[in-house]
């Protein structure tokens, strides 16, 4: 695992606002604070360090390996503590290269020898939002009396202060590993925190596992009650499965890797809005050369795609990054780069409110970055 680049600070891509659709919580977690755990945990003897170490920091991993790193992950991260430091430190990481919106994505999990439920997991979460001080964190949550959400109490102080500001939303995963039961106890859990902030659903895991059918139930109940729903989709082949996803109308879907030509027919005619990861895509092997990536063709026929890091921990990436890369692979002008950036606000899971919000942000940075709007 590299060091992420600072080398981007004062770029166009590096100052541009951005929108951040596709992140997972565990695979977003700086490679510092892993080692920092993981040593901790060698001390402890619960882990031999040297082992992880050399895990951790590898860099070009295929899919396979990459699911086995996320367990390793998991049995570094998952205690309370933990999980809010992590969400705290990912958030300031995004904030700081200028994303203003994220829709952040964890797996809620259960682990009865610490005494974690699914809901305690994601209040671990929720302190993680509420801990970060350096900057201004709207999580949509609706404040009652006496409560003390990050944004609201600090909202007078932030624009004082000129302090920077992010919009988070969550989205609770479902891992490709659980029962229809499972599913369905995450997507009740989303209903219950609705208030918090949670705007909807994804499937996630290895896509080697599972089958669609398991997943289905949870998925519709979270459809009709109201919940934004977006899919892993095709990141191996199974033609069967893509055209089920696609049947079911997601609100998203991320990576579109092994799709054909009927997929594609399908998925431009529904107008569904991809989540392009192209980093995470090539380290995997998904996709043989940034060059050959279908970006191209969704871009070309201005089809609706966002540019994500999926795990900007795990693969060493960052949004800017994401950005300068397929603007120098793929010849695309800072001002297209831009409108790039801005339209993802057409394809978020949070509100109108958000939205208007998020346009203005756009309007004003491009005064700042010399982009004329037609
Ligand atoms: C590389 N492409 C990918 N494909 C599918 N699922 C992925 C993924 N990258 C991450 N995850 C999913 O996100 C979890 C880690 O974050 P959380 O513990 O939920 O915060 C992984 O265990 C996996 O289920
Ligand atoms: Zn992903």
């Amino acid at each position: 695992m590299a060091t992420r680049s600072d080398s981007t600070a004062g770029n166009w891509w590096q100052m541009m606002p951005k929108v951040e659709l596709h992140a997972h919580l565990n695979g977003s977690i700086r490679d510092t604070t892993l080692l920092e755990l993981a040593r901790e945990l060698g001390e402890k003897g619960s882990i031999v360090f040297s082992d992880v170490e050399q895990v951790i920091m590898k860099n070009d991993r295929s899919l396979r390996e990459v699911f086995k790193l996320f367990d390793l992950i998991h049995l570094i991260t998952t205690d309370h503590k933990t999980v809010t430091r992590i969400t705290k430190e990912v958030i300031e990481d995004f904030a700081a290269e200028n994303v203003v919106y994220l829709e952040l994505r964890t797996t809620p999990k259960r682990n009865a020898s610490i005494g974690m439920s699914k809901e305690s997991y994601l209040q671990a979460v929720l302190e993680g939002l509420m801990a970060v001080k350096n900057v201004d964190v709207d999580f949509g949550q609706e404040v009652n009396e006496g409560s003390t959400g990050n944004s609201h109490p600090t909202n007078d102080v932030c624009c004082l202060s000129n302090k920077k500001k992010i919009y988070v939303r969550l989205l609770l995963s479902i891992d490709r590993r659980e029962s229809t039961e499972a599913a369905m106890e995450t997507v009740e859990l989303a209903l219950r925190l609705k208030r918090s902030g949670v705007v909807g659903i994804d499937l996630s895991g290895n896509p080697a596992i599972g089958e669609w059918k398991t997943f289905l139930p949870a998925l519709k109940f979270a459809k009709e009650e109201g919940l934004s729903v977006t899919l892993h989709c095709g990141e191996v082949p199974n033609s069967q499965e893509v055209h089920a996803m696609l049947d079911f109308i997601p609100g998203r879907i991320g990576h579109a890797c092994f799709l054909e030509e009927d997929h594609w027919r399908k998925l431009k005619s529904y107008k569904i809005p991809v989540e392009i990861c192209l980093t995470s895509n090539i380290r995997t092997e998904s996709i043989s050369s940034v060059d050959v990536h279908h970006f191209a063709d969704l871009y070309e026929s201005r089809h609706p795609i966002t540019l994500c890091t999926d795990d900007s921990g795990v693969f060493s990436t960052s949004l800017s990054n994401e950005f300068v890369l397929a603007a120098s692979t793929f010849g695309i002008g800072k001002k297209e780069m831009y409108e790039l950036a801005r339209d993802a606000i057409n394809f978020i899971f949070g509100g109108d409110g958000v939205k208007e919000k998020l346009e203005e942000i756009f309007a004003s940075a491009a005064v700042e970055l010399e982009i004329s709007i037609d």
